[in-house]
């Protein structure tokens, strides 16, 4: 297994181009956010924004429209529920996030089979929290891509993958991994990511982290390093070091971390590794 430092991010996080615009720097779409679960899509959103993903699209439910415009009003919103945008919106875009806080009932399945189907080889398809629920108790297929990404915890790793928490050593993640067709980022007090070819460990995090909403984030600074960074599993790697390396520094003079807090650190700590 091989560890993953900071040095995956002065591999993977250049300066910006001059002649360079929003549109050089990707286009997002995150779906999710029910009636109950808004701020894990809104905290995913704010982690793509402040990572750097040119132009983002929040497509949730209209109950969450104005406290995601209050904490980001550089997001744009769809309605979840108005399926010919959502539509039109998905296959605008480079990076998909789907799953926080999409919750698990039958409108939550209808929007992850429409986007299951609509999703093309050009895209990269991030899938978190209650999608990965949806794919494991639905047994849907996760299609082909130009990329995709799987960011459970380990009771999520357990339904979609079958092997119960005791059970979760890297042979068997890596077998399933392979079957599933993903990079998989297995999150833990020690997250571990199951590319194509690699296995990594995550060496930065802290309990400080522990608390709701800290997943979300990560899902949303992968889709924003996704759409930005050419190399997907180095994005994906720099992404998970980030999230972890960010909350150490915060730890230092902090019992606990909100997750909005490590979004707000994005910027300043990209800038300190861009070459
Ligand atoms: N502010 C918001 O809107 C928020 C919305 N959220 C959204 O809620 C949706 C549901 O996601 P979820 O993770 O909260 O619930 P679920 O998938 O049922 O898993 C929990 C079950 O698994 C078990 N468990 C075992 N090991 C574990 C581990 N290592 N890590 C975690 N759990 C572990 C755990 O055991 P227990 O804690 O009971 O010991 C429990 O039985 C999802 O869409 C998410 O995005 C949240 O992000 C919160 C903030
Ligand atoms: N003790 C810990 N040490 C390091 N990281 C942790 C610890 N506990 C939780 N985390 C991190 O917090 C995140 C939790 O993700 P998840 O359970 O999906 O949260 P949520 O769905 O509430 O957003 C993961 O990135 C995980 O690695
Ligand atoms: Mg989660």
């Amino acid at each position: 297994m091989i560890k993953l430092t900071d040095q995956i991010l002065t591999e993977t996080i250049r300066k910006r181009p001059l002649d360079s615009y929003k549109g050089t720097y990707g286009k997002v779409v995150l779906i999710g956010g029910n009636h109950n679960f808004g701020g894990a899509i809104i905290m995913a959103s704010l982690a793509t924004v402040y990572s750097g993903a040119g132009l983002t699209t929040t497509i949730t439910d209209a109950s969450n429209q104005t406290s995601l415009h209050s904490w980001l009003p550089e997001a744009m919103f769809a309605d979840i529920n108005d399926l010919e945008q959502l539509t039109q919106l998905v296959l605008s875009v480079d990076v998909i996030v789907i799953g926080p806080g999409l919750g698990t009932d039958a409108k939550a399945l209808t929007v992850l089979q429409l986007v299951l189907k609509l999703v093309t080889l050009k895209q990269t398809l991030v899938i978190d929290g209650s999608a990965i629920t949806l794919i494991a108790n639905h047994r849907l297929i996760i299609p082909q891509t130009k990329y995709t990404v799987l960011t459970p915890h380990q009771m999520e790793w357990q339904r979609i993958s079958g092997i119960a928490i005791k059970d979760q050593h890297p042979d068997q993640n890596w077998l399933v991994a392979h079957q599933l067709g993903a990079t998989v980022v297995l999150k833990s007090h020690q997250t571990e990511i199951y590319t194509d070819t690699k296995i990594y460990q995550n060496t930065a995090g802290t309990p400080a982290q522990a608390t709701g909403g800290m997943g979300d984030t990560l899902a949303g600074m992968v889709g924003g390093f996704c759409a930005q960074f050419a190399n997907q599993d180095n994005a994906v790697l720099a992404a998970v070091f980030s999230h972890s390396a960010i909350a150490n520094q915060l730890a230092q003079c902090q019992y606990v971390i909100l997750p909005h807090q490590i979004s707000q650190q994005i910027p300043q700590f990209m800038a300190k590794y861009a070459n």
